[in-house]
């Protein structure tokens, strides 16, 4: 599970959270769609524990990122936007390091570490350089470091910014898959189509506030659409900057 509650940040003049609340529950893929500048990576910087706020507090199950920020993270996974490889090293020795960093080393981090592999199907791949690597498969050797704890939470900033159509569809599948599994996900995004394929709950954030949430249908009930497109045009009064 993972809660903001009653956030507010400034970057000089600019207000980019004003009060900003919203959770995201397990078993459930949570999208926060909203136009250019509307505050959603500065939400989940938050949440990482990357940035500081000026009110406020955001939870990750039952830890305080402010306080224990290192916890919160054993319990998060995180799938930037702009990923890059250490070419390197081979996939696994890759994966191995990010277990690593969260603690686990020597044989757990072997075994963490061949298990990721597995459950993604890398074994072809796990033990060449990733220089080289296609799309598809660096981006699976991303998600394989981000997930190698086994975090109960998982956070993407627009997951499928750059992403060529198969690896899109991989991991879609793979988030759906963790669903499933009773993990939470929580990704932004500005993508319509997306967010409407994906997500059980749509938090519409916009001016560092929540302006509505709800699964795709209520919105459109709410509004008295038909496509959540519509819905959000109707909610936040334009669609600048929202991708169809
Ligand atoms: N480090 C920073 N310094 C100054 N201003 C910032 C900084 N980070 C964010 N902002 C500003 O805060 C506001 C919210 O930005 P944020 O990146 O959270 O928006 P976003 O919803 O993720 O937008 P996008 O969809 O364009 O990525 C914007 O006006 C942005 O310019």
């Amino acid at each position: 599970m993972l809660e903001v509650r009653q956030l507010t940040k400034h970057f000089g003049d600019i207000k980019a959270l004003d009060q900003l609340s919203f959770r995201a529950e397990d078993g459930q893929i949570t999208g926060i769609l909203g136009p250019n500048g509307a505050g959603k990576t500065t939400a989940l910087r938050v949440l990482y524990g990357l940035l500081k706020t000026e009110t406020g507090s955001a939870q990750v199950d039952d830890i305080d990122v402010a306080k224990e920020p290192l916890a919160a993270r054993r319990k998060l996974g995180v799938f930037p936007d702009k990923f890059g490889l250490y070419e390197r090293l081979t996939a696994f020795e890759q994966i191995a390091y990010f277990a690593g960093l969260h603690g686990l080393t020597g044989n757990a981090g072997k075994a963490a570490t061949q298990a990721i592999i597995e459950k993604l199907s890398l074994q072809d791949i796990a033990h060449r350089r990733t220089q080289g690597f296609s799309q598809g498969q660096r981006m699976k050797v991303v998600l394989a470091q981000a997930l190698v704890h086994q975090p109960q939470n998982f956070v993407l900033d627009e997951p499928t910014r750059g992403l060529d159509v198969m690896s899109t569809r991989i991991l879609r599948q793979q988030l759906r898959d963790l669903r499933d599994a009773g993990h939470c996900i929580l990704f932004s995004s500005h993508v319509m189509q997306e967010v409407a394929a994906l997500c059980d709950q749509v938090i519409v954030v916009a001016q560092g506030r929540v302006v509505a949430a709800g699964t795709p249908e209520q919105l459109c009930e709410q509004t008295g659409q038909t496509q959540l497109e519509e819905a959000f045009v109707a909610l936040i009064g334009s669609d600048e900057g929202i991708a169809a």
